[in-house]
């Protein structure tokens, strides 16, 4: 029998619903003679709720991971993106994109769709520390982008300039306010650091940041190197989590952000009295 993906989606919701409410499931013996349990019973769970299923609940409960389930999107995370452009036209067909932290995949998927690149238009270069499932189109390198190797392979990937870099990488929380803090801090800048190495004049930089994490340092870099600087919460964010979209357009070129850093040596022979 054909498999049948509604059903499917059914069980696995259902699934969900029974762990996060506490029932866990339990097998019993003997197993029938094709392996399988004779009896499958679920029973509710004692003691205090786990983390996972307090993430589960709030999976269960958010609009956005049924609908991103029912459209064919890998994550709810494509909706942030769907909303972003909506809001400030970043897509557009033809585009050449790098993806860092794509994984599962929804804005590349969204990016794909927009972009035109299962008619051959533009082109999507990926990263993650995790796999991911192809997406028609889209090259992919399971690698951590914090390695010195990473922005080279995403170059050589590319085979020219970007017109928009995007970035959703999120470092593992450690419930540590600062530190996590200071971790996304970190890879926006590396992300900010190479959109300046890869961008075409006039490009994009798009990346996730904390409330406060494009204060000082980062802000400055980049309202130097964009013509213009804007801070977007999308409704597909959670009200709760203090995230929210930097998106820094009209790139005014490599020249202008190379003058600004101090090339090596330069430090050296500003010191030497000769
Ligand atoms: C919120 S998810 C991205 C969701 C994705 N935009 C989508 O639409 O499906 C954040 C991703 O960043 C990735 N990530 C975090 N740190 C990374 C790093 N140093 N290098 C590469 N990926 C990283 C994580 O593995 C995770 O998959």
């Amino acid at each position: 029998m054909a498999p049948n993906p509604a059903r499917a989606c059914r069980r696995r919701r259902s699934a969900q619903w029974r762990s996060a409410r506490g029932w866990r499931r339990v097998t019993t013996s003997p197993r029938g003679p094709d392996g399988r349990p004779l009896k499958v019973r679920v029973k509710k769970s004692r003691g205090r709720t786990t983390s996972s299923q307090k993430w589960l609940q709030r999976q269960l409960n958010d609009p956005y991971v049924a609908r991103a389930q029912r459209e064919g999107w890998r994550s709810r995370a494509a909706f942030k993106l769907i909303e972003l452009d909506e809001k400030a036209k970043i897509l557009r067909r033809g585009l050449r994109i790098v993806d860092l932290g794509a994984a599962p995949g929804g804005w590349s998927q969204v990016a794909a769709k927009k972009i035109g690149l299962e008619e051959g238009q533009g082109k999507i270069v990926a990263i993650d520390l995790l796999e991911i499932d192809p997406i028609p189109g889209v090259t992919f390198a399971q690698m951590d982008f914090l390695t010195p190797e990473a922005p080279g392979r995403l170059m050589e990937m590319l085979g020219g300039q970007a017109d928009l870099v995007m970035s959703d990488m999120a470092a593992n929380t450690t419930g540590h306010k600062k530190t996590d803090h200071l971790r996304i801090v970190g890879l926006v800048e590396l992300a900010a650091e190479f959109a300046r190495q890869v961008l075409a004049p006039g490009g994009t930089f798009l990346a996730k940041v904390i409330q406060g994490g494009t204060e000082g340092t980062l802000l400055g870099d980049l309202k130097r190197d964009f013509a213009q600087i804007r801070h977007i919460k999308p409704a597909a964010s959670r009200a709760d989590s203090a995230e929210l979209y930097v998106l820094a357009t009209g790139f005014r070129g490599r020249a202008l952000a190379d003058a600004a850093e101090p090339a090596p040596g330069d430090a050296d022979e500003a010191a030497s009295p000769g």
